[in-house]
């Protein structure tokens, strides 16, 4: 497999008031180039956590994580930094979009920050894939929240990263708008072979995946190719009845 993301026996533990949390237990797995991944699992399995030190958002407490043929912990945080401007692209619930900024300067920002301009006639034609052409001098203030998030998509995309993470990137949003940014996505990794791991509870948006990997208790419990809408709810509600027996 020719995988753009590889993460090897990946554990993370916070200590709050003495107590240990283990968020991810023991987490391998690969990631192809141009393929869509959904990680789906009931709230506290360790879904955020493991897209964050998959991002090199977070460190693990143990375990490997490689982008490319580059291994994250041999990176001292500049590296990673740099690392995640060049090679990775974030969407989040919350756009995080710079309020200051037109749409088309938060767009470029990310390039200008590390330098490399984006070739223009690549962001005209991410601008125009997310039918924001005619919007590009406005604030986000002045924008939906599904524009919002089409800007964070294409300021996402505007580097050409290898991989793009996003974490309940349709949270906020409405079904309809919540269906352009999932077929962005997934137009993506069709069109231009870029790879994309997506936190979402929605087994709706899940089905646009080409995978999907279940989380509980910070180990993978499932991992399955298309299991479209109707499976995805059917082992989320079976994990639930094996939670609710094990908890009592
Ligand atoms: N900064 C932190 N400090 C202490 N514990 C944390 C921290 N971040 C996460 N955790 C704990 O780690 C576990 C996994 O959290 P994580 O946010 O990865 O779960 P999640 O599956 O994304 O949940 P949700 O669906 O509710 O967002 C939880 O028990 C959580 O309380």
């Amino acid at each position: 497999m020719d995988a753009v993301i590889r993460i090897e026996q990946l554990t993370r533990t916070y200590a709050t008031d003495g107590q240990k949390v283990t968020a991810l237990a023991g987490v391998d797995a690969a990631f192809a180039r141009g393929t869509f991944t959904a990680v789906m699992g009931p709230s506290g399995s360790g879904k955020s956590t493991l897209l964050q030190t998959a991002a090199g958002l977070d460190r693990p407490s143990s375990g490997r994580v490689w982008i490319g043929d580059t291994e994250l912990s041999k990176l001292n945080e500049t590296k990673l930094t740099e690392l995640r401007r060049d090679r990775i692209g974030f969407v989040f619930q919350a756009f995080n979009l710079i309020g200051a900024l037109t749409v088309e300067e938060n767009i470029l920002l990310p390039g200008r920050l590390s330098g490399l301009l984006p070739d223009p006639r690549w962001v005209s034609e991410v601008v125009e894939r997310v039918g924001l052409t005619q919007r590009l001098q406005h604030r986000p203030a002045q924008l939906s929240g599904g524009q919002q998030q089409r800007v964070a998509i294409a300021r996402a995309l505007a580097v050409r990263p290898e991989v793009i993470f996003a974490d309940e990137p349709t949270g906020a949003l409405d079904t309809t708008s919540a269906g352009e940014v999932l077929s962005l996505l997934r137009s993506a990794v069709t069109d231009y072979r870029q790879t994309v791991v997506m936190v979402t509870h929605d087994p709706v948006a899940a089905s646009y995946a080409d995978r999907v990997l279940v989380l509980a208790d910070g180990r993978i419990v499932h991992d399955t190719p298309q299991p479209g809408a109707d499976r995805i709810a059917e082992m989320l509600a079976s994990l639930g009845r094996r939670l609710v027996a094990v908890e009592g």
